[in-house]
């Protein structure tokens, strides 16, 4: 087939064309940050290549020098980022340049809302690679050839990026990449020399291969001498050190945020970072970083985690799992380590012990890096709280070891705070308890609302006892792992029956005592009567304004737990509430009074359907619940 008859024109796959779309649109403030995005593709392009010649010296072609080069034309208003890193095929191209493989990126483009600045913040989450360049150009040409391949399967593309692009064969002698932009009439200083060595020096200085750019000879040619065709000198414009090699006094925050932004994909600054290099016995390198902001994929299975893995600077492989705890994995970063084999796989990660200690100090650091942002600086930490909080709550269930440590890292909303966000730590709620106290009171729902006024509270309000309110998923999940604090345990005050430790006086349990015996038969009625919907009846003192609640049984399964176990496709056992009944209610004393069986079932049935509803739960027969109560609301009105 003849170079010609290979070119054809497809279509971007629709998610680019939004994506394209919105990025034009909404990253225009922001538009620098194409070389960026650009520098670090051809890094790692060059980390990939150098990485696959460790087995096969060959693909350096006789030319193991790796390197980006930023030329600029002026005059045609170009600019061209070009590689010697490992290529693209024409399978390749049409993958990478034309679809967006991550996982949820539909789910992503529809949480787009139109608005500027919050569009901006998504796409940075999302990762705007190299579709970012036509922000700044009219067309965009990708020359590349992967290592290894003939001269003649190169291949070139072209698009406008309008929705279709064209793609043909051409002869390349060199392997890698050159991505040519043709600038916008408007974007001329793209093309300047001054513009672009500031814009490397401030983006790519970390990046570990040379960015060159043409020398400037500022030599006028001597008189009677013919200003010559020589070849051009390159020149490195970036300090094109690993960064994480450096030692920590001689890099700046600035240099530090841009690496991370390398490593990340991310466009936000990180929260905060730790770099620390590890002598003795195992000796490695580990930059970890904690973002601001959640991918929008961090709930997703397959969605990538783990650390850029290096062994003596030479790349090895992304999202190296094998060095943090799943519930660290939004960490970001790199580990650089001079004892594995460069030929490491993932399996062979898996099986040494010496990646388990690596990953039991890094879990170490990433804890400690999380303990000092909290002391150091609480608006930060509940920004990094209020993104990633509830995946740290995993962490009691998965890491017994640093149980005691992340407990102290957690934070909730409670009796005491006026809205929900959750910023009360445990440390704080323990210097709040009240004499007498010794337990640490929580309840779970399924939102803020049903948990805040939930009728297990109103004894605790009364008394001034602070009650955690928890309505994260997985909270139920995680009180199940965590058993005490600073030797308090936890109690569900849903659950069990209520003790209230030495807060309760003398006075108050014998004034309790009597409440209880005069309604001792209408108890005994109401168990015979509910016999197959509950447990048991019983005379309660935790309710103050409401008539009855359900509990259950201490170390039984919470509503929370139960759609957990029920969307995982998990049998759940039956089980049944206990109903208590609040002794000096009014309603409970007519219900004490009532003679008529038939109007007694119907009030007991109507109480134990509305403490159902109070605690968030679904009644199995709410049309019957409803007839009962028109006809109690008929009678009123009538
Ligand atoms: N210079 C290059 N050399 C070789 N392959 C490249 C080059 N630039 C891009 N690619 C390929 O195209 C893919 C898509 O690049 P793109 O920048 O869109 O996304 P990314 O770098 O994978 O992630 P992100 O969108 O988060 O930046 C890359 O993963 C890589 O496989």
């Amino acid at each position: 087939m003849s170079v010609e008859a290979q070119k054809e024109t497809l279509g971007f796959q629709t998610e680019v064309k939004q994506l394209l779309h919105l990025m034009i649109h909404s990253l225009y403030s922001n538009k620098e940050i194409f070389l960026r995005e650009l520098i670090s593709n051809a890094s790692d392009a060059c980390d990939k290549l150098r990485y696959k010649a460790l087995e096969n010296d060959a693909l350096y072609e006789g030319q193991s020098e790796l390197q980006v080069k930023i030329t600029a034309d002026p005059e045609n208003n170009t600019v061209t980022i070009s590689d010697s890193g490992i290529g693209m095929n024409r399978q390749d191209v049409i993958d990478h340049l034309g679809t967006i493989a991550k996982s949820g990126t539909s789910e992503f483009l529809s949480q787009l809302t139109g608005d500027q600045k919050k569009d901006s913040q998504l796409i940075g989450q999302f990762g705007v690679g190299f579709y970012s360049s036509f922000i700044v150009a009219e067309e965009v040409e990708v020359v590349t050839r992967k290592a290894g391949s003939p001269a003649g399967e190169g291949v070139r593309w072209v698009s406008k990026g309008d929705g279709e692009f064209t793609i043909e064969a051409v002869e390349k002698a060199e392997r890698g990449t050159a991505i040519t932009l043709k600038l916008k009439a408007d974007e001329k200083e793209f093309s300047e020399d001054f513009r672009l060595r500031n814009l490397i020096r401030k983006y790519s200085d970390h990046i570990a291969v040379p960015v060159l750019m043409e020398k400037q000879s500022f030599e006028e040619p001597k008189e009677g001498e013919e200003a010559t065709d020589k070849a051009p000198e390159f020149e490195a414009v970036n300090e094109a050190q690993a960064l994480w090699t450096r030692s920590r006094t001689d890099v700046n925050d600035d240099e530090y945020k841009e690496f991370y932004k390398h490593v990340s994909h991310d466009f936000a600054d990180p929260l905060t970072w730790s770099h620390n290099k590890v002598e003795g016995k195992l000796e490695y390198t580990s930059l970890l970083y904690l973002p601001g902001k959640a991918p929008f994929d961090l709930y997703h299975r397959e969605a990538s985690r783990g650390l850029k893995l290096y062994v003596q600077r030479v790349f090895i492989m992304d999202d190296a799992e094998q060095f943090l705890p799943l519930y660290l994995r939004f960490i970001k970063g790199v580990v650089d380590s001079n004892d594995l084999s460069l030929n490491v796989s993932r399996e062979i990660l898996q099986q040494d012990p010496n990646i388990t200690s690596m990953k039991s100090a890094l879990t170490k650091r990433v804890l400690d890096m999380l303990t000092k942002l909290a002391k150091n600086d609480t608006e930060k930490y509940q920004t990094f709280w209020n993104e990633f909080g509830s995946v740290l709550k995993e962490g009691p269930g998965e890491d017994f070891s640093n149980k005691e440590k992340i407990a102290k890292l957690l934070r909730f909303t409670s009796t005491n705070s006026s809205d929900e966000t959750q910023n009360v730590a445990l440390a704080d709620y323990v210097e709040r308890m009240k004499e007498g106290q010794d337990k640490i009171y929580y309840v779970t729902a399924e939102n803020y609302n049903t948990a805040k006024n939930s009728p297990h509270l109103e004894i605790f309000r009364k008394k001034g006892i602070e009650v955690l309110l928890m309505t994260d998923r997985i909270d139920e999940w995680l009180m199940s792992h965590l058993t005490e604090f600073d030797g308090k345990s936890f109690q569900d005050v849903a659950k069990g029956e209520l003790d209230l430790g030495d807060t309760e006086s003398e006075e108050d349990k014998k004034a309790q005592e009597e409440a209880a015996e005069k309604v001792e038969g209408m108890v005994e009625r109401t168990k015979e009567l509910l016999k197959e919907q509950v447990e048991d009846v019983r005379v309660t003192h935790r309710l103050t304004d409401s008539p009855a609640c359900v509990v259950l049984n201490d170390g039984e399964m919470g509503e929370q737990m139960r759609q957990i176990m029920a969307a995982a496709g998990q049998e759940i056992p039956e089980s049944k509430p206990v109903l208590e009944l609040n002794p000096t209610h009014p309603l409970i004393l007519k219900l004490d009074q009532e003679q008529d069986e038939e109007r007694f079932g119907e009030l007991a049935r109507i109480i134990l359907d509305q403490a159902m509803l109070a605690e968030g739960r679904q009644l199995k027969d709410a049309a019957t619940y409803v007839q009962r109560l028109n006809r109690l609301l008929l009678e009123l009105a009538g």
